[in-house]
């Protein structure tokens, strides 16, 4: 089975590249803010994605103020999205390797442009066959999360490179009776373990019918210390749910990762907001990574929405991208190709917009916590006041003597 030909155009930046060279800059500083600028690639890098097939893109950060007191904490950022490399109709064991191949050779490159600290897309070791419901044989590619072949893998690039590497997988939990999660695996710099996170909210939408194979994740919103900052990781949905990004940066995040799977007919007018919009609200980095391509299944499945049963997910749509606290943000990686998206920031940023725009200190978080505490109880009612001149329900209003003027404006 074959994959799809790729789809629409290559990204938004691209078609930006024919707007009239007076308009340009205007147009890039107004929707991108004007904080990044491309830096080098190293040829030998370049060389690597040219020979297989992948885009590479590096950005590096301005306008964090020199600071007194405080050294500059420079960090370098990367974000890969890949398609599958074989499609699912093939053995098992053939697509995870396909899938570590892949991968190997994109750390690299990432490695090559200096990246410390890399997340890769939701569920990377294994096609995304939610929407199909199938039991088998999915269900046997979810892996451990201490010693799968994913991590172990991973945990020997990580020392290799000397960087921290974040992993969503498909976890198997042993412990629990064989559970499925839908897991982001931490690896220190050094290879260890730090620990992992599972995805707090699970998808109702579209013909993501992921409930049909993992389970809610327990853990809260842990923030993983590293050798090159705090991170914390909303998988997928959850950037829909502005608390979620929240809570990871009220316990001290200052990079959020969204390692997602989406495509384009569902989310791509929202994909450049909602991380966008949580690095602002939050004083975080915020750095939304998805996949890319078309992923054909061996047998139709129904979207329960009255259209033929068809057998692909849909266009996942890439467009990887990092955003700042100041709201800025880098071009996205490509809508249809693999790619490795490496931006140098300064995490001194998040004090410093913390600083100027005060949000921690404005936020009245006690008068929300009010709220939803009332709110989760059954007597909730809600705070609404009603205009006393509006109808009273189920009351016989006054007919008029004659018809009145609509008041609808015309
Ligand atoms: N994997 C996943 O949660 N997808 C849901 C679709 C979306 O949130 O855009």
């Amino acid at each position: 089975m074959s994959a799809p030909a790729k789809v629409e155009m290559e990204s938004v930046e691209s078609s930006l590249e024919n707007l009239p060279p007076q308009d340009k800059t205007f147009v890039q500083k107004i929707l991108y803010g004007d904080s990044f600028s491309a830096v080098e690639i190293p040829e030998a890098v370049r060389q690597m994605a040219a020979q297989n097939d992948f885009e590479v893109k590096a950005f590096k950060q301005h306008g964090v103020i020199p600071e007194q007191t405080r050294a500059p904490r420079i960090v370098r950022v990367g974000a890969i999205q890949n398609k599958i490399p074989v499609q699912p109709d093939a053995p098992i064991q053939e697509q995870l390797r396909a899938l570590h191949e892949r991968m190997a050779v994109l750390i690299q490159a990432a490695a090559g442009m200096g990246v410390n600290v890399v997340c890769l897309q939701e569920g990377w070791n294994i096609p995304f066959f939610m929407c199909t419901r199938e039991r088998y044989p999915w269900c046997e590619m979810a892996e451990s999360a201490t010693n799968g072949p994913t991590v172990l893998f991973l945990q020997e690039l990580a020392r290799t490179y000397n960087m921290v590497i974040i992993s969503p997988i498909l976890e198997r939990d042993e412990v629990h009776m064989n559970q499925i999660k839908n897991t982001a695996v931490v690896i220190s710099n050094n290879g260890g373990i730090i620990g992992k996170h599972s995805k707090n909210h699970i998808p109702r939408v579209g013909d993501f019918n992921e409930a049909s194979y993992y389970v809610e994740g327990t853990d809260g919103h842990p923030v993983f210390e590293t050798a090159f900052g705090k991170i914390g990781i909303a998988i997928c949905y959850g950037r829909h749910h502005p608390l979620n990004w929240q809570a990871f940066a009220l316990n001290g995040a200052e990079m959020i990762f969204n390692p997602s799977a989406t495509v384009a007919g569902l989310s791509e007018p929202l994909w450049g907001i909602e991380a966008r919009n949580a690095a602002i609200a939050n004083s975080v980095y915020t750095i939304g990574v998805n996949r890319v391509g078309c992923e054909t299944y061996p047998n139709a499945f129904t979207s329960g929405n009255g259209t033929p049963a068809h057998k692909d997910f849909g266009w996942f749509f890439g467009s990887s991208y990092l955003a700042a606290p100041n709201g800025s943000r880098t071009p996205g990686l490509s809508r249809t190709h693999d790619g490795v998206l490496c931006t140098e920031i300064d995490l001194n940023l998040c004090r410093q917009c913390q600083d100027i725009w005060s949000f921690p200190m404005t936020g009245r978080h006690e008068m929300y916590a009010k709220l939803l505490t009332a709110y989760c109880r059954d007597d909730f009612v809600p705070q609404t006041v009603r205009d006393p001149s509006l109808p009273v329900a189920g009351r016989q209003q006054p007919q008029p003597a004659q018809a009145q003027a609509s008041p609808v404006c015309k």
